[in-house]
């Protein structure tokens, strides 16, 4: 049954109010939980909620909050001041690049009362106006603080950009803020009417790699990254693993249910950041991790199996064999085959290719859980129609909650600029799969990603 819609524009707005409302004291009442104070905004150290997986229902709360703050401000405001913030965002991540690449968090930290921009100009060698003029685009973004006049001092989210926080985030806004990611949008509208790349979801057509084409280069975006690119990857993965929350598949999922000796392969497993918190938690799991030869050789040596977990190695229980899944099927005959932040780098051609061999090797049980972000269209109709796991915004905050899940569609467009393929929906990996003979049994909501299972047809 379609939802109650305040009928004016006043009523729309008080009723978002309301929303928020209800959703910044869910969001204390975690905090409470846990017994804990919620940390002022100017709060100059991590707090201990901030390393810590945030529950789905905190999850479910924020998502709210952004969704009714954002829709609330663009509701009210004219239309010209909202849309010139949207094409002067671009700045920020820019500035958050800059202030990555001169340690500022990292020498900040030693400095809790702050330092004055000439110190901090002598250390990283940029002119103290300019830095000061790039900090305060931060700070207004909640992001450092300024003390005193031209005093920067650190906060809970500048220390996000510390390489010393330990859980790796500072790699992901890194690779996010950074040169690759701003080569991809530089000619995206010529790449999207080219001849030759707008047409195509061919891997080595997106928007990045045509603006590399420019440099001489050609290929995918794996490619590329296991050839030209230094910063690790798989890093950037495991911060953006920890700023989403993503490990609440452990609590979702029932692994614990599983017997002994269930075997789990984890299919592009990047360095198995994922699949050691799996082992950590259900030791009883056979896992064995699989991705391309240069990965697999770093995972061996520095992934967190080898350094922050070896008794998963030692013991047997997280195993490593390389593939190219597109040329070969994975380990056959396993009880899980999981898959995450996979399909979202490839267009329906190598994807199904990929589907297909993982079927090849399933077995009778065999079943297969794919990690990706479901990507609803966005019109009242189809977040109506969605699967009723799936979680709807309360009205009249709007369809997919706007703001409070813009992470879907930004991955959604970051696929696109970097590997030239899409987030799908769940209407869509169901078609696809089918197209390789296996059906859809049930999806679990993540409050971000989802978890889809499929067993053979
Ligand atoms: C977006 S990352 C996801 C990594 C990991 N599953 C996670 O969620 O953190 C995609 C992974 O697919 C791997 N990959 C790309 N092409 C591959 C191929 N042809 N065969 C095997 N793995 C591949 C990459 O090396 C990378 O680790």
């Amino acid at each position: 049954m379609a939802a109650h819609i305040p009928s004016t524009g006043k009523a729309q707005v008080r009723a978002l109010l309301g929303l928020l409302n209800t959703a910044v004291e869910e969001a204390i009442a975690e905090y409470d939980k846990q017994g804990l104070d919620v940390p002022s905004i100017d709060h100059g150290y991590a707090h201990p909620m901030d390393g810590r997986l945030p529950s789905l229902k905190f999850k479910h709360a924020i998502r709210t909050l952004e969704g009714a703050c954002g829709q609330i401000c663009a509701t009210l405001a004219q239309p010209s001041h909202t849309m010139v913030n949207y094409s002067m965002n671009a700045f920020v991540p820019a500035a958050i690049n800059a202030a990555i690449r001169a340690d500022i968090a990292e020498r900040l930290s030693k400095h809790p009362n702050g330092l004055h921009v000439n110190d901090l100009a002598k250390e990283t060698s940029i002119h103290p106006q300019k830095l000061g003029t790039l900090m305060r685009l931060l700070v207004t973004n909640h992001c450092f603080r300024e003390v005193s006049s031209n005093v920067f001092a650190n906060n809970r989210l500048s220390l996000t950009m510390s390489p010393n926080n330990g859980n790796k985030v500072c790699d992901i806004l890194e690779l996010k803020s950074g040169e690759m990611h701003r080569k991809a949008t530089m000619w995206l509208y010529e790449a999207l009417t080219d001849p030759d790349f707008g047409p195509t979801y061919n891997a080595t057509r997106s928007p990045l790699m045509y603006a590399l084409g420019k440099e001489g280069y050609s290929g995918t975006l794996y490619e590329y990254l296991n050839t030209q690119v230094s910063y690790s990857f798989a890093n950037a993965m495991v911060g953006y693993r920890s700023a989403t929350g993503h490990l609440n598949l452990l609590n979702v999922f029932p692994w614990g249910t599983l017997p002994p000796s269930t075997s789990v392969c984890d299919l592009g497993s990047g360095n198995g950041n994922i699949s050691i918190e799996i082992s950590k938690h259900f030791p009883q799991l056979k896992i064995t991790l699989q991705d391309l030869p240069e990965t697999i050789r770093e995972a061996r040596k520095a992934g967190p199996p080898s350094t922050e977990y070896p008794e998963a190695i030692n013991e047997g229980r997280v195993t490593f064999t390389p593939l190219d899944f597109f040329k070969e099927s994975p380990v056959p005959g396993q009880d899980i085959y999981y898959l995450s932040q996979i399909f979202h780098n490839w267009g329906d051609e190598h994807s199904l290719t990929l589907l297909k061999n993982i079927r090849r090797v399933m077995v009778p049980g065999s079943r297969m859980l794919i990690d990706d972000y479901l990507a609803v269209h966005l019109d009242p109709a189809s977040i109506e129609k969605q699967h009723t796991s799936m979680s709807r915004a309360p009205r009249p905050l709007s369809p997919g909650f706007g703001q409070g899940q813009s992470r879907t569609y930004t991955q959604d467009f970051c696929m696109l600029i970097m590997c030239n393929a899409r987030e799908r929906s769940l209407e869509d990996f169901i078609e696809l799969c089918a197209a390789a003979d296996l059906k859809f049994v049930r999806v679990w909501d993540l409050a971000e990603t989802c978890l889809t299972e499929f067993i053979a047809a």
